[in-house]
């Protein structure tokens, strides 16, 4: 029977596995302790080095083997390194090893470096969006996001240099992980000598070896003269890194960071030494618990010095991200406040604790009404484990989980639903198209998208003149658009900008977009946040303020004590600086002038107007409480508070993205004019209340 425990308010007891027996030590680690030992002593003594020899043969004589092994066991560090050892490198040949996320790849690529002693880059690399470390003729082991591998296929499409392919985490079911899956498949009809390495935690290894378990119709010469066997080898590793104690709250928390918060006090107060690592959903909630826990360490009459806090979300630059490696300072405790970006493959060597909130930013999309939300959503018990099992990864650990045990056995559900079934699909056609893949709805997808949304995917892409009549890439437009590893919409808005002469402008707008939010909100400072908007607010709406805060940012000479007098998030202006620079360079190299309009804010919003007119929206006549009416879907929608254009409401706008909470509300908002929008896209809205919208 689990014992109980109150964030905040007692030393939590100790307590049994989350299921109700003891937590398994892995063979190596409960006998070792964690004082110093060498590199290759920590690799045997990892839980996957005991299959060593069942995975080389495996992936010798099966095109497909589907390992299962807890989180810490060793898949991600260990398997590539066999691999390679046992030759699968040799002759020129490369071994893939995909992540669904880019800190991932950085970090797991640089340990496995250092594992082999090289240099990162050489024999050991790593391919991100926008960043390449690796060297043509030397990397044998390289590490990329799964999207970046979908992105070589366009030049390679059997992606001819890998001689085996790990899809790593594949009980995250991203959508480019989905993608992949499916597009492996199809490759692996044409090269029977690729093998695939399909790593998960969690995943259904039954129903994955029931997709790669290839028809009478197509299996060769099977399991004769090195031809491998078609049907896929499943292993299970047993055991997994250190002991993780877990803890659950008594009663739900009314204000998870709030709880989280206490939470982190109280292991600061009680516990020994070691780092805390924190999940929240976002940037927003993330800033709130930096600054109420550097409050609470000082109320408290504790010195916050005691308390490296460091927040980690994706908005963040490079080197702030890179923050949360660096050795904590001597006598310090290091807190690391994290999104879902630190759920999976990363070691952070210091931390020994978890506070888990049991939430997490999901994307929706609702394919009839054609509106995707990113909402706070529970997160799945395959996430729960993912997230304490950062913890104990080089010693023993806790995790604390502010919900109750009843939550997570009754009412977690076992797995996230696939990315690709809650999601709008535009990009996801736009990648198949350019590969080729014309049959969209015919595809073989482990989990099939509903046609709906693949419709409204085709239709939008048609609309944006990316494709043709005959669903195909359109020339030049449709193979620019793919050819830039954004938002479709995005990218159509920025070759439009190269038309009206604005491509300057238009990059910032869309670096400014890919992040969050560039403003500093804080709790019960909203009257300061608002008046600081004011300095920069533009009667266009959001994006042509956007442009106001970087020029200003610029001019103070990206002073982070502008941003601070200004309640402008510094982090966030360098991540901007960091991927409009990214922009820029793709731009070019698609032959984008870069060319700024001045002070021409007309051509600003026709270019915006160009990606996004399929988020027009109408203001009801007589409508006092500013509801919009989208052009699309007659869905009911509000200006979101935090916008510029809340309370000016123009009749015609644009919208970014939409956030539902008690209403469906836009974010980042344009004014426009509504003759741009049959100027734009005349086949979207030839039929779409054409009456409404003036010539
Ligand atoms: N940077 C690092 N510093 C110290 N130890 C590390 C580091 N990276 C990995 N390890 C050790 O290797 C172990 C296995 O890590 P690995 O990422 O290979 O596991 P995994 O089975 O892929 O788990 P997950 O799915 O959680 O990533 C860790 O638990 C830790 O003990």
């Amino acid at each position: 029977m689990a014992q109980f425990w109150k964030p905040g308010t007692e030393r939590p007891p100790l307590l049994d596995d989350e299921e109700g027996g003891i937590l398994l030590y892995s063979a190596s680690s409960a006998s070792s302790g964690y004082g110093f030992v060498s590199i290759e002593k920590q690799r045997q003594r990892l839980p996957v080095f005991k299959y060593r020899t069942s995975i080389l043969y495996l992936v010798e004589t099966h095109a497909t083997t589907i390992i299962v092994g807890e989180t810490g066991s060793g898949k991600t560090t260990q398997i590539p390194q066999y691999l390679k050892e046992a030759g699968w490198a040799d002759g020129g040949r490369v071994i893939a090893c995909t992540q669904p996320r880019r800190l991932a790849v950085q970090a797991v690529a640089s340990r496995v470096a250092e594992e082999m002693g090289v240099k990162l880059g050489e024999e050991v690399g790593y391919t991100i969006r926008f960043e390449d470390l690796t060297d043509r003729d030397l990397t044998r082991i390289k590490f990329l996001t799964d999207g970046v591998l979908l992105r070589e296929m366009m030049d390679d499409p059997l992606l001819t240099k890998y001689s085996v392919i790990m899809v790593d985490e594949a009980h995250e079911r991203s959508i480019s992980t989905d993608i992949l899956l499916g597009l492996l498949k199809k490759i692996q009809r044409r090269r029977p000598e690729l093998r695939l390495v399909i790593a998960s935690a969690t995943i259904e290894a039954k129903s994955m070896a029931a997709f790669f378990h290839t028809s009478k119709k197509h299996r060769g010469l099977e399991g004769g003269d090195g031809v491998p066997k078609t049907e896929p080898a499943i292993l299970s590793v047993e055991g997994r890194g250190f002991n993780v104690q877990i803890f659950y709250v008594e009663e739900p928390v009314p204000d998870y960071i709030q709880a989280a918060v206490s939470t982190v006090m109280s292991i600061h107060d009680q516990e020994p030494m070691g780092d805390i690592l924190v999940f929240l959903t976002g940037q927003d909630d993330i800033e709130a618990a930096v600054r109420l826990l550097t409050e609470e360490a000082q109320n408290n009459g504790k010195p916050s010095s005691g308390l490296v806090v460091l927040p980690l979300y994706s908005g963040l630059s490079r080197a702030e991200q890179d923050l949360i490696f660096s050795p904590t300072p001597r006598g310090k405790r290091k807190v690391v406040i994290s999104t879902n970006i630190a759920e999976t493959s990363l070691t952070l060597e210091g931390v020994v604790y978890v506070v888990d909130s049991g939430f997490s930013k999901q994307r929706f999309y609702n394919p009839i009404s054609d509106i995707e939300n990113l909402v706070v959503a529970p997160i799945s018990k395959a996430s729960a484990r993912q997230r304490a099992g950062r913890a104990g990864r080089v010693r023993p650990g806790k995790c604390y989980r502010l919900y109750s045990e009843e939550h997570f056995v009754k009412e977690m559900s076992a797995e996230g639903i696939p990315e690709i079934q809650r999601s709008n699909l535009v990009s996801c056609v736009i990648q198949l198209k350019a590969l080729g893949i014309d049959n969209i709805l015919g595809f073989d997808w482990p989990a099939s998208p509903s046609p709906e949304a693949m419709i409204r995917a085709l239709e939008v892409l048609y609309s944006l003149g990316v494709l043709d009549d005959d669903a195909k890439l359109t020339s030049p437009t449709g193979f620019q658009v793919a050819e830039i590893p954004l938002d479709p919409m995005i990218s159509k808005m920025i070759l439009a900008s190269n038309q009206l002469g604005c491509s300057e402008e238009i990059i910032t707008i869309a670096a400014i977009l890919s992040i969050q939010s560039i403003w500093f909100s804080v709790r019960g400072q909203q009257k300061e946040l608002d008046e600081a908007k004011l300095r920069f607010a533009a009667a266009e709406g959001d994006h042509v303020t956007f442009l106001n805060v970087y020029k200003g940012f610029l001019q103070s000479g990206k002073s982070s004590k502008w941003c601070h007098k200004n309640f402008v998030n510094y982090h966030a202006m360098r991540k901007v600086i960091e991927i409009r620079e990214q922009l820029r360079r793709i731009a070019q190299r698609i032959g984008i002038v870069v060319k700024s309009c001045e002070s021409d804010m007309q051509v600003v919003r026709k270019a915006v107007t160009a990606g996004f007119f399929a988020n027009a929206c109408n203001l009801e006549a007589f409508s006092h409480s500013g509801m919009y009416k989208t052009v699309r879907s007659s869905q009911e929608v509000y200006i979101h508070p935090s916008s510029v254009l809340f309370r000016v409401n123009p009749k015609w706008v644009i919208y970014h993205s939409l956030v539902s909470t008690d209403r469906q509300y836009m974010r980042n908002v344009i004014s426009i004019d509504p003759s741009w929008l049959i100027e734009a896209a005349p086949h979207f809205y030839q039929h779409q209340r054409l009456n409404s919208i003036p010539h």
